[in-house]
């Protein structure tokens, strides 16, 4: 049987951090944001809807998305966002469930999906079990506004387009508290997938 892992956390809690440690642990591991990437490529279907939806003034010139640019439109705007999620969030589910079938057929003993969305969307009722990666608020915010060279008010934004972590503690199985250092957060991870048996 293959333990279905949810992982989740708030925008630059430290998911990545995290996934790639269990990477490296030959765990296999599906990125939503990866994935909803590929979704969204030129000739894809996602691309198209985009397009027709938010028109060309979201390309960069080679016809690619301007990434900066659409999530400036969409975390100002929630009905924007539901457009953007609503096009982009079928595709990615899709792409996610069929990495996860090809982990599960290859026998391993756990399979991580990196779900930003986890319970904003209510994916938790499809994995078995839930880890959240937790900061505080301001950590998160100057770590967001360090990564994305965001401004204070646009770091903001972004973290008010999703559920507060605060919140998001007491739906979680396991919590990952990121506010230390990098390898304090690694054990605790590793704790957490020895207790559960699949290390
Ligand atoms: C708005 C977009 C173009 C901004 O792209 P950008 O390269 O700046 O950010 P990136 O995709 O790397 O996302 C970074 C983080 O932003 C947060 N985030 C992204 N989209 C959303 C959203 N719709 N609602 C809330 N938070 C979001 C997540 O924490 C994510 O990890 C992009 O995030 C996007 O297409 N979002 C819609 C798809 C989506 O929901 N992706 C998240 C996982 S499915
Ligand atoms: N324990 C830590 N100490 C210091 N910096 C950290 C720590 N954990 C993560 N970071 C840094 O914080 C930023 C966000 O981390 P990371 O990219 O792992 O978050 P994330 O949750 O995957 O973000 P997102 O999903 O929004 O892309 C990165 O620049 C990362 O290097």
């Amino acid at each position: 049987m293959t333990l279905i892992i949810g992982l989740t956390g708030g925008i630059a809690s430290g998911k990545s951090t995290i996934s790639n440690y269990l990477r490296s642990l030959s765990l296999p591991i599906i990125d939503a944001d990866v994935e909803a990437r590929l979704a969204v490529e030129k000739g894809e279907p996602g691309y198209s809807k985009i397009v027709e939806h938010f028109g060309t003034k979201i390309l960069l010139e080679d016809g690619s998305l301007n990434r900066a640019k659409l999530g400036e439109i969409v975390f100002r705007d929630e009905k924007q966002r539901a457009v953007l999620n609503g096009i982009v969030h079928p595709e990615v589910r899709n792409r996610m469930n069929k990495k996860q079938n090809e982990a599960i057929a290859e026998g391993h003993m756990a399979v991580i999906l990196d779900i930003p969305l986890l319970f904003e969307n209510k994916l938790d009722s499809t994995v078995d079990k839930t880890i959240l990666v937790y900061v505080d608020t301001e950590t998160q915010i100057s770590r967001l506004i360090d990564r994305n060279k965001l401004s204070f008010e646009q770091a903001k934004l972004r973290i008010e387009a999703q559920m507060p972590l605060q919140e998001k503690k007491a739906l979680a199985d396991r919590i990952i508290d990121n506010n230390g250092t990098v390898e304090n957060s690694q054990d605790q991870a590793l704790k957490i997938l020895q207790d559960w048996k699949v290390i």
